[in-house]
């Protein structure tokens, strides 16, 4: 059996009495696009938070690439690249220079990120955008840029948390396909969204909804006869 780029098993979190997650179970296969899909507070960042060890998950396991979170988190961690729902480049630095910067966080010596640096910015299609200070970038090539920087290390699995908030239709269109085509390449990704129109009959589909799993699987046999609105409607009691 081929192992998983994400393994998450049982997984639940607290804030205070607040349960924000609840036995949360998902797998992204490798090279998969799996969408998690979930309104606003429905706990895709907290769980996010807990993948990426801005928390510490207390129950449940999760495994990166095979590698536990707990017990092995820097090999875990050295497989994953993230994407933040808030912009994270320095928009003082060139992209160049903040891809250099992450690169020497992941221990990638200076004349190596040079080559991986225009390797990842051909891939998203920024070569030509390499000595620009990213505060001069369109919003779009800001999302490619960051979706760069998270290639850098070569990571396993992708997290994207809202990729597309604030992009025009254009641009959004172009950072989905581009996740899209990375996936055919060797990379999974994981990317929560709460739009819809985002996720495709072929795609893998985990619903989040008040911290737990409703369903997960293709989206096509999730749809069932249904639209996926309906059938999303239908699983959260959103439409009743
Ligand atoms: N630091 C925190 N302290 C207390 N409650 C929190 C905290 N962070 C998140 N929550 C609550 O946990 C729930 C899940 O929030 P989370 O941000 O994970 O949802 P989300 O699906 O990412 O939504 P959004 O798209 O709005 O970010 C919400 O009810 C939120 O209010």
């Amino acid at each position: 059996m081929t192992q998983d780029a994400l393994s998450i098993q049982n997984v639940s979190h607290s804030f205070g009495r607040f349960e924000a997650l609840k036995d949360v179970s998902l797998t992204v296969p490798q090279g998969g696009f799996t969408a998690l899909l979930g309104v606003n507070g429905a706990g895709k960042t907290t769980l996010f938070s807990l993948i990426t060890r801005l928390y510490d998950n207390s129950s449940g396991r999760i495994e990166v690439a095979g590698h536990d979170l707990r017990r092995e988190p820097g090999a875990a961690l050295a497989r994953l690249g993230v994407v933040f729902q808030s912009r994270s480049l320095d928009p003082d630095l060139t992209v160049a220079q903040n891809l250099h910067y992450h690169a020497a966080l992941h221990g990638i010596g200076r004349s190596e990120a040079r080559v991986r640096a225009h390797e990842v910015l051909t891939q998203v299609g920024l070569s030509d955008r390499m000595g620009v200070k990213v505060a001069a970038l369109s919003g779009g090539q800001q999302r490619r840029a960051e979706i760069a920087r998270a290639l850098i290390h070569h990571p396993e699995i992708l997290l994207l948390d809202e990729a597309t908030v604030g992009l025009d239709v254009k641009s959004r269109a172009e950072v989905l396909a581009l996740t899209r085509e990375l996936t055919r390449h060797g990379v999974s990704a994981l990317w929560a969204t709460h739009l819809m129109d985002e996720i495709r009959p072929e795609d893998g589909l985990v619903i989040l909804h008040r911290g737990r799993v409703l369903a997960s699987g293709v989206a096509r046999e999730i749809a069932g006869k249904d639209s996926l609105t309906e059938a999303f409607l239908h699983l959260t009691g959103e439409g009743e």
